[in-house]
C-alpha cells in the first residue's frame, strides 16, 4: 500500500474498509492517524482476527446466515474478509459463490446492508456517463456486468441478480490473484419480466417490464461507449445474460473492445478441462465422442463452438465437426425443420424428425456423453442415465446447470444408476459417494477455475482482446494440474484447497497465449508465474507508517 493513500484519519479510517484494520493498527498508527480511544488496548495480529471471525461463524446456522457475516466484514475490513476466504477455500467458496449465492441472490432485496458497485439505470436514459462518474476509482480494469436476466438457473430475477458480479469479482481477488481495487460489479437495470420480484415491495430494481431488444443494445452500447471512454484499459465481463442476448452482445463486441462472456467462454473452457481428463481415464479421443446438450443456450452454444474448434485442431472439417454435435432444448431435439432456431443454433440441428423425448433422443444418436446446460433440476432421470449406461461403458455425464437443485442429476444418482462407471462431474460441488466398496470424488466442473485466471493473465499482461484460444489454452491449465490419484477416483478437477496456486500457473499459460497472440503492446516478462506471483493481491495489512 502507498501510504500516500492513507488520506482519511480517526473515525474516517476505521470506516474504511479497505484502509480499515480494526484492533491490527500498531501504536504508531493509533498516534498518527489519531485513532486513540477509538479501538480496545489489545494491538492484534490478523491470525488473530481469523480466530474471531471463525468463531462467530460457527456460531451461524445456515450458510446464507455465513454469506450475510462475510458480506458484512468485507463491509468494514477488506483485508480480513480476503484473509478468511482465502485461508480455507474449500469452505468458503460455496459460502461466498456457488450454490450460496443462488439463495443470496433471490433474497438480494432482502439482506441487502451496505450498497456495493454499480447500478445504471434504462430509466435514466443519456445519463450513463454522469452515473458512472460518481464511481471514485478511476483504474478500473474489469467491469462484470449482467442485466439479471438469467441468473444461474434461476432465470430472470432482475436487480437480485447483483450478487453474481459482486460474487464473481470476489473470486478475481482470491481465486486469481486481482487486486480488488480494479474490479467493478454493475448492474444493468432494463426491468424484468418476472411478475414476483417486481410485485415484492422490497424490491430494490427498476419496476417495470424488460423492453424490446432494441432498446436494450442502444441502451448497452451507451454503456460499452462511457466505458472506452472512462476506462480505456477495461475488460468487460458480461455475466448471466438471457442466452440469446449473451451469444448476440459477444458477437457484437469481441471483435472492437476487450471482452469476454463467462457464461459462453469460460464455462466452455472448464467443460473442456473436464473433457481432457475424462478421455485420459477412457483412454480416448475427441474424435470418439458424440455430444449431447441438453439445453442449446449461452452455456450450451460456448460449450458446442469450442468443442467443435478442438475437433478442427484435430483435423476435421467444419462439417464433420459439428456432426459431433447433438443439442436438445425445451422444444426437443434441435431438427432442420424447427422454424424458431437462433442463427447461432442452426449449425447443430440435425436431419431428423422432431421428438420432445429426451430417451428417445438419446437412443437415436446413441451418444457419448451427455452435458446437460438446461437449467433443470433432474432432468437426468434414471432412466436417461441408465440409457446412457446401455449404450456406453464409460458414459461421461456432466450436470452443470447451478444451483444446487437445479443439476440435471446427483452424483450419487449419476454413479449408482450407471453402477459406477459413469465419468461425472456437476455445476456444484457434491459429496463423495462410496457405492460397492469403491469411493467417487465428483468434480466441480465450474468455470471458477477459469475466469480468475483468465482475467488474472489479462491484468498482468494488459491484454486488449479476448480470444477463445485464451480459454482453450486455460482448459489445457486446468486439467494438466489433475493428478493421476484423482483421476483414478473419478475427479476430473484440480483440488480447491490449492485454487490461487492453480489459478497462477494456468494464468501463466494463458498470460504467455496472450503474447503468442500479439493481442498485448507490453514486453513479455522473463517469467510469466513469478511475474503473475509479484502483482497478485495479498491479503495482508500494510504498514501505514
Ligand atoms: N457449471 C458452470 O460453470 C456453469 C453452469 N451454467 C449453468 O447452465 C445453465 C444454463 O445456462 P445458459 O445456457 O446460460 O442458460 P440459457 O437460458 O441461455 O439456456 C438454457 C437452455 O436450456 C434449455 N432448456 C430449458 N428447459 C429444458 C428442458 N426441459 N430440456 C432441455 N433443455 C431445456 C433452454 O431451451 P429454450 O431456449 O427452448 O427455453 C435453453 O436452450 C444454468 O443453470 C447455469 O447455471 C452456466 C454457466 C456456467
Ligand atoms: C457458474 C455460472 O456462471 C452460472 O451458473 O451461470
Ligand atoms: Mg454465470
Amino acid at each position: 500500500m502507498d501510504q500516500s493513500k492513507v488520506h482519511a484519519t480517526g473515525i474516517e479510517l476505521l470506516h474504511n474498509p479497505t484502509l480499515n484494520k480494526g484492533t491490527a493498527f500498531s501504536t504508531a498508527e493509533r498516534d498518527k492517524f489519531g485513532l486513540r480511544g477509538l479501538i480496545p488496548d489489545a494491538v492484534e495480529t490478523i491470525e488473530v482476527q481469523v480466530q474471531r471471525v471463525l468463531m462467530q461463524l460457527d456460531h451461524k446456522h445456515s450458510n446464507i446466515d455465513r454469506f450475510v457475516y462475510l458480506t458484512g466484514l468485507l463491509d468494514t475490513n477488506e483485508t480480513l474478509f480476503y484473509r478468511v476466504v482465502m485461508s480455507d477455500p474449500v469452505r468458503f467458496l460455496p459460502i461466498i459463490y456457488d450454490p450460496t449465492i443462488g439463495e443470496a441472490c433471490t433474497k438480494f432485496s432482502h439482506i441487502i446492508r451496505r450498497v456495493r458497485g454499480v447500478y445504471l439505470s434504462i430509466a435514466q436514459k443519456d445519463s450513463v456517463a454522469k452515473c458512472l462518474s460518481h464511481w471514485p476509482d478511476r483504474d478500473i480494469r474489469f467491469i462484470c456486468v449482467t442485466n439479471g436476466g438469467r441468473i444461474l438457473g434461476l432465470g430472470d430475477i432482475g436487480a437480485n441478480g447483483m450478487g453474481i458480479p459482486i460474487g464473481k469479482l470476489q473470486l478475481y481477488t482470491a481465486a486469481g490473484g486481482v487486486p480488488p481495487e480494479h474490479l467493478l460489479p454493475l448492474f444493468l437495470d432494463a426491468g424484468s419480466n418476472n411478475e414476483q420480484v417486481l410485485a415484492d415491495p422490497l424490491y430494490v430494481g427498476l419496476r417495470r417490464k424488460r423492453p424490446d431488444t432494441e432498446t436494450l443494445y442502444r441502451f448497452v452500447d451507451e454503456f460499452v461507449e462511457t466505458v472506452q471512454q472512462r476506462y480505456p484499459h477495461c475488460c468487460l465481463h458480461f455475466e448471466d445474460w438471457t442466452g440469446s442476448d449473451a451469444v448476440h452482445l459477444l458477437q457484437r463486441y469481441r471483435d472492437r473492445i476487450c471482452c469476454y462472456n463467462d457464461d459462453i467462454q469460460g464455462t466452455a473452457g472448464i467443460a473442456l478441462a473436464g473433457m481432457i481428463n475424462a478421455l485420459k481415464i477412457k483412454q480416448g479421443t475427441l474424435k470418439d465422442e458424440k455430444i449431447f446438450f441438453a439445453g442449446a443456450g449461452s452455456a450450451g452454444i460456448g460449450l458446442a463452438d469450442l468443442f467443435v474448434s478442438e475437433l478442427i485442431n484435430e483435423g476435421l472439417s467444419r462439417e464433420d465437426a459439428q456432426n459431433h454435435i447433438i443439442m436438445f432444448d425445451e422444444k426437443g431435439l434441435l431438427v432442420k425443420s424447427r422454424k424458431d432456431l437462433f442463427d447461432f443454433q442452426k449449425p447443430y440441428a440435425c436431419d431428423q424428425a422432431p421428438t420432445m423425448q429426451l430417451v428417445e433422443a438419446i437412443k437415436i444418436h446413441k451418444p457419448t456423453t451427455l452435458i446437460g446446460v438446461s437449467t433443470v433440476g433432474q432432468l437426468f432421470t434414471q432412466e436417461v442415465v441408465e440409457t446412457m449406461a446401455a449404450l456406453n461403458p464409460r458414459p461421461i455425464i456432466f450436470a452443470l446447470s447451478n444451483p444446487t437443485e437445479h443439476a440435471e442429476c446427483t452424483a450419487e444418482q449419476a454413479y449408482s444408476w450407471s453402477q459406477g462407471r459413469a465419468i461425472y462431474a456437476a455445476g456444484v460441488q457434491f459429496p463423495e459417494v462410496s457405492l460397492n466398496g469403491k469411493t467417487y470424488l465428483p468434480g466441480q466442473a465450474n468455470n471458477f477455475y477459469i475466469f480468475p485466471a483468465v482475467a488474472m493473465a489479462i491484468y498482468v499482461t494488459r491484454a486488449n482482446r479476448v480470444s477463445d484460444a485464451l480459454f482453450i489454452e486455460a482448459a489445457r491449465g486446468v486439467a494438466e494440474q489433475v493428478d493421476q490419484a484423482l483421476l483414478q477416483k473419478g475427479c476430473l478437477f484440480p483440488p480447491q484447497s490449492q485454487i490461487l496456486q492453480i489459478s497462477f500457473n494456468t494464468a501463466a499459460r494463458v498470460g504467455r497465449k496472450i503474447f503468442e497472440l500479439g493481442i498485448s503492446d507490453m514486453e513479455p516478462p522473463q517469467d510469466m508465474l513469478k511475474f503473475i506471483q509479484e502483482h497478485s493481491y495479498k491479503a495482508e495489512y500494510p504498514p501505514y507508517c
